[in-house]
């Protein structure tokens, strides 16, 4: 069994919304991190919902460590480690109450390592939640989604607001997690030079649809952006477009496979592809 998550043709109609998830399909290999972006309302958090069974699909297929989960089965419940954007918890507990609770909740609840994660995260156990900083509230998210010894953290938004050396804290921890070979984490983010920073895969989303999976490495390595001039674009070869996008001065010209085009158009410009300006030309760029 390769994938710690897997879905497949995942679809689900908000019919108050007009929403639709649709044919969602991607998975997630075991000992990975996966970056999930997409646009404000893409459908991210449905897919998550859909994911943790909180969201009733319609159809599809989601497997998790091989098998499909019931309302029942907590012993899969106490594998995933969970955290959202905004409140996780009720603000005017303390840390230590919060780590009673939580003990009475998973089996495998540890709290020497959570009180490890307080002394490094410098969270205060006595004070009360509503007392703390959006980034110590995170933190303390974190830090209990972790402390239940998950196999795969799903995190939602979860670095969204943290100032930089927070959130270089957060992707540290997500990286030593990442180290047992068993673990992976399924990350969605609007701030992809975090994902460009620790993902090995993004999964793009769009519109309920679901674009493409890509390894980081490729993303990197082998797509580029060709910086053409009208002439230039016109003479590509079309099988060497993926999309293109017209700018003031010149075309944007999506393309798979860098050093190819390097020895094959050696008058035009290229250069690498973030993550945003990848999904950006997907999203918003043109087929021949
Ligand atoms: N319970 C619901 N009932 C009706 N519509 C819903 C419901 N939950 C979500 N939606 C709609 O589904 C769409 C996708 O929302 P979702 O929260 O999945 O997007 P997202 O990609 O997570 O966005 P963001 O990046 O803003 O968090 C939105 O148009 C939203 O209004």
């Amino acid at each position: 069994m390769e994938n710690i998550l897997e879905l497949q043709q995942v679809s689900k109609t908000f019919s108050k919304s007009n929403f639709a998830l649709e044919n969602v399909t991607f998975s997630l290999p075991y000992g990975s991190i996966m970056g999930f972006v997409g646009e404000n309302g893409a459908g991210k958090t449905t897919t998550i919902g859909c994911i943790l069974n909180t969201i009733a699909k319609d159809s599809g297929m989601v497997k998790l460590f091989g098998k499909e989960m019931t309302d029942a089965d907590t012993d899969m419940r106490e594998k995933i480690g969970v955290v959202y954007d905004g409140d996780n918890f009720p603000a005017y507990w303390t840390a230590a109450q919060l780590a009673k609770v939580m003990s009475g909740f998973y089996k495998q609840w540890d709290n020497i390592l959570f009180q490890k994660f307080l002394k490094e995260y410098k969270l205060p156990a006595n004070q009360k939640i509503k007392q703390y900083s959006r980034g110590m509230t995170m933190k303390l998210a974190i830090a209990v989604a972790l402390s239940h010894h998950p196999q795969l953290l799903i995190l939602d938004e979860a670095t969204g607001g943290l100032d930089p050396v927070v959130r270089d804290e957060m992707l540290d921890t997500f990286l030593d997690f990442v180290q047992e070979e068993d673990h992976s984490i399924l990350l969605s983010s609007h701030i992809t030079s975090d994902l460009e920073k620790v993902a090995d895969y993004i999964t793009f989303i769009h519109n309920g649809k679901l674009i493409m999976t890509v390894s980081k490495n490729d993303l990197v390595y082998n797509y580029a952006v060709m910086r053409c001039r009208e002439n230039q674009f016109l003479a590509l070869d079309p099988a060497d477009i993926i999309v293109y996008r017209k700018r003031d001065f010149q075309i944007d010209v999506l393309v798979s496979d860098c050093k190819a085009m390097q020895r094959k158009y050696k008058e035009i410009v290229i250069d690498h592809v973030s993550v945003d300006e990848f999904f950006l030309l997907l999203v918003r760029g043109d087929h021949v």
